[in-house]
């Protein structure tokens, strides 16, 4: 048997250093390549990446993970299984993601505690399950072709069904099935190793720890019974496999991946003790010591203690990443603005193979590298720049705890209604206008420096004036200023925060073709200076109405940046919670009465384990209530959540205290509003206009959902949204939406 590679990574970003894979989707969907062309692209970029990474160093057979669906692994792994049907066909698979005229797409969720989101299955019992080989063997073909033997990579068959809608277990006989076949068809061209990801062992899903076990154990057993198959190499990304750990030490399987990241091992410290004894000799272990999902420089010196703990033979030991790679960026060298002194701290992708050959050869093999990890360490933990008293000692000085701003909700609120004096079903929208064109490219100019910093703030007040005036023609309530100075919310305060880095290509695939640039928190938070202020003031300066001022939350900020690996979330999440106090009090002496904090990435956040979630829901709350810690009684705070169904945690999103909530909930048609009866005592606003879909919504469908509320909420707590900001809308279908949403309340407020 071909012994496995000493040094080898998960898998690799799949969207292409220039995004050449987002560019060639977005043209082939858009009809500006055909189906040839769109194929070849992809097979170059393919190849091109197998050819980078050996040149890199992953240079031994099967060290190159092909972990290359073209727009979703989960979806890739169920039509190569078949347990979705849509066999090799290039539209087929893209309408199960996208949907089309006769179809609607797959449920998108998060990919684990990641920022990436995966298509859902559905499945149902009983059935049909017909494998389809074919979709990998191409892959295996053209690499060999090209001259690599690559690792064929497919999600599991325990996870597969852990992530489908519903988790229909009776499934996995003839579903094991389908991954014998394409085992045997893999074995016969010639395949040595396969890698099988199965971190539904480190979740708790639907389905229970002691079930996935058992599960993998009835799954794998079988699997590995047959005689038709490549070596397998199972892999258990994405945190520290429990309950289900001693099975996959009995299995004998010939290789196993364990996430060893600095990241996991802080949520469970004995994990490296419990595999060395659960996992046997025999079983070859591949230690995921670099951390596959953030982007610091490792500490070999450290990561080598943690190797060198799991008391492995030299040859019975692999190095990799604790996950893919497809959750960092390509490169630094790709980046120009790092400041110097960050740089060396930093490892996107490519770095990290070159750590990763660094643990093989050892402190005697590669001294140099041994020695800059020492350094980047050492002038990180004394940087001056990054650590900032001021910051540590204001945090420090704040009450332990959980922290409640005085007076109490129902104070508050006699005295809001009466400064605001908002008609019955109040209407506001969630802050952002669409995006025009115009916009858009007054962005694009200024970043290149054709239009200055006054005509490009001009522009914007042009915009701003648009949509106040807009909005007091339609007759809403609470008004906005539209967000037209943002492009990405989390980016454009990390630009204005100290203590974070941006990026200029630090592309992340979220779906699809979808790519956000996560900022990097590298140091203590603190704001230099007002950062909404101006364009607040100045919407409204321009109109009688409330104009909301708006924020994007401490957790949510957090959530979709590169997190700091020195201290823990709860501390940077306080830096940023106050902060944005600042802000709060500075757009109240701007005269703003109504102020919304964004924390759509509340639910994001919840650890995968049970057992961490009270303890991250209490820090979390707290930065929030930081937040709005000292607002005068009389601003009304308002907090906006969406993405994610929020029935597990209705009760932590009460617990923000905050005074009006609005929730995305048309597109589940209201069901999120069961919950809400008994635990809210707050103003709420349930969704109820799906902004996710270019349809506009009539005023009797509106006014159905809103007599449905009222069945919930008392008429005096109801207001009246749609689901998110407009953003990625246009006005074609903003205006007449907001027309119905108006239309829709006088329609209920009448018959009341
Ligand atoms: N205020 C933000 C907006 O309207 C909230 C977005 S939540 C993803 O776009
Ligand atoms: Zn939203």
């Amino acid at each position: 048997m071909t012994t496995f590679p000493k040094a080898t990574i998960e898998g690799y970003p799949r969207i292409g250093a220039n995004r050449e894979l987002k560019r060639a989707l977005e043209s082939y969907w858009a009809g500006r390549i055909d189906a040839e062309t769109f194929r070849s692209t992809a097979r170059a970029l393919r190849v091109n990446n197998y050819n980078h990474l050996r040149d890199l160093g992953l240079t031994e057979d099967y060290a190159i993970p092909a972990d290359v669906a073209l727009y979703d692994q989960v979806l890739d792994t169920a039509l190569t299984v078949g347990l979705v049907p849509g066999g090799v066909d290039l539209d087929e698979e893209f309408a199960l993601a996208r949907g089309n005229d006769t179809r609607v797409p797959l449920e998108m969720t998060k990919w684990f505690d990641t920022n990436y989101h995966y298509l859902v299955p559905e499945i149902e019992a009983g059935q049909e399950i017909k494998a389809v080989p074919e979709r990998i063997l191409r892959i295996v073909e053209e690499a060999a072709e090209a001259g690599h033997k690559v690792r064929p990579f497919l999600v599991g068959p325990v996870t597969l069904i852990a992530l489908s809608k519903p988790a229909e277990w009776s499934l996995l006989p003839s579903l094991v099935e389908a991954y014998a076949e394409v085992f045997a068809a893999l074995k016969d061209a010639g395949v040595e190793w396969v890698q099988i990801a199965e971190p539904a062992v480190v979740a708790d899903l639907s389905t229970p720890d002691a079930e996935i076990a058992s599960y993998l154990r009835e799954a794998w057993s079988d699997l590995l019974g047959r005689e038709t198959r490549p070596n397998v190499y199972l892999t258990t990304p994405y945190g520290s496999a429990r309950e289900a750990l001693p099975v996959l030490g009995e299995l004998g399987v010939e290789a196993l991946h364990v996430d060893l990241s600095p990241w996991t091992l802080e949520a469970d410290s004995g994990y490296p003790e419990r595999v060395r004894e659960a996992i046997p000799s025999e079983t070859h272990l591949v230690a995921g010591l670099i951390d596959g999902r953030n982007v610091w420089t490792a500490n070999l010196r450290e990561r080598t203690e943690v190797l060198e703990s799991l008391g492995r033979s030299a040859d019975s030991v692999s190095v990799s990443t604790s996950t893919s790679l497809q959750h960092v960026p390509h490169t630094l060298k790709a980046e120009r603005n790092i400041p110097v002194e960050v740089a060396p701290w930093l490892a996107f992708a490519d770095e990290k193979l070159a750590e990763i050959q660094a643990l093989v050869a050892g402190e005697e093999g590669a001294g140099e590298a041994f020695a800059q990890s020492d350094r980047a360490v050492r002038t990180r933990a004394e940087s001056t720049t990054i650590h900032n008293s001021a910051v540590v000692d204001r945090v420090a000085a704040l009450p332990e705890g959980a922290v409640k701003r005085e007076p109490a909700f129902e104070e508050r609120n006699k005295v809001q209604r009466e400064e605001l004096g908002l008609p019955t079903l109040p209407i506001t929208t969630i802050g952002s206008f669409p995006q025009t064109t115009e916009i858009r490219k007054a962005r694009a100019d200024h970043r290149e420096g054709t239009l200055s910093d006054a005509e490009y703030n001009e522009a914007l007040k042009v915009e701003i004036k648009q949509v106040i005036e807009l909005q007091e023609e339609i007759g809403l309530d609470v008004l906005v200023h539209g967000e037209a100075e943002r492009n990405d919310m989390v980016q454009y305060f990390a630009e204005l925060l100290d203590g974070f880095v941006v990026t200029e290509n630090g592309w992340v695939q979220s779906y699809g073709s979808r790519c956000t640039r996560p900022p990097i928190v590298v140091g203590d938070v603190s704001r230099p200076e007002a950062m909404s202020v101006e364009w607040s003031a100045y919407a409204q300066s321009l109109s009688d109405k409330p104009v909301k001022g708006m924020l994007t939350g401490p957790v949510t900020i957090l959530a979709w940046s590169f997190k700091r690996d020195d201290v823990p979330l709860s501390v940077s999440a306080d830096q940023i919670g106050v902060a944005l106090a600042d802000e709060v009090a500075d757009l109240e002496k701007a005269g703003i009465k109504v102020i919304q904090i964004d924390e759509p990435a509340l639910r994001e956040l919840l650890p995968l384990r049970a057992d961490d979630r009270a303890a991250y829901l209490e820090w979390a709350q707290r930065a929030f209530r930081l937040v709005s810690l000292n607002a005068k009684p009389a601003t009304q705070i308002h907090t906006h959540l969406c993405y994610s169904e929020f029935g597990q945690i209705i009760e932590a999103v009460a617990g923000l205290d905050a005074d009006v909530t609005s929730i995305e909930a048309a597109r589940s048609k209201m069901e999120l509003l069961e919950d809400i009866d008994e635990t809210f005592h707050s103003e709420i606003g349930p969704g109820v206009w799906d902004i996710h879909s270019p349809r506009v919504p009539s005023a009797e469908e509106i006014a159905g959902l809103l007599r449905a509320a009222l069945n919930h909420v008392p008429t005096e707590r109801l207001w009246v949204n749609p689901d998110c900001g407009l953003k990625t809308r246009g006005y074609a279908e903003v205006d007449p939406s907001l027309r119905n949403l108006v239309a829709a309340r006088d329609e209920v407020v009448e018959g009341l």
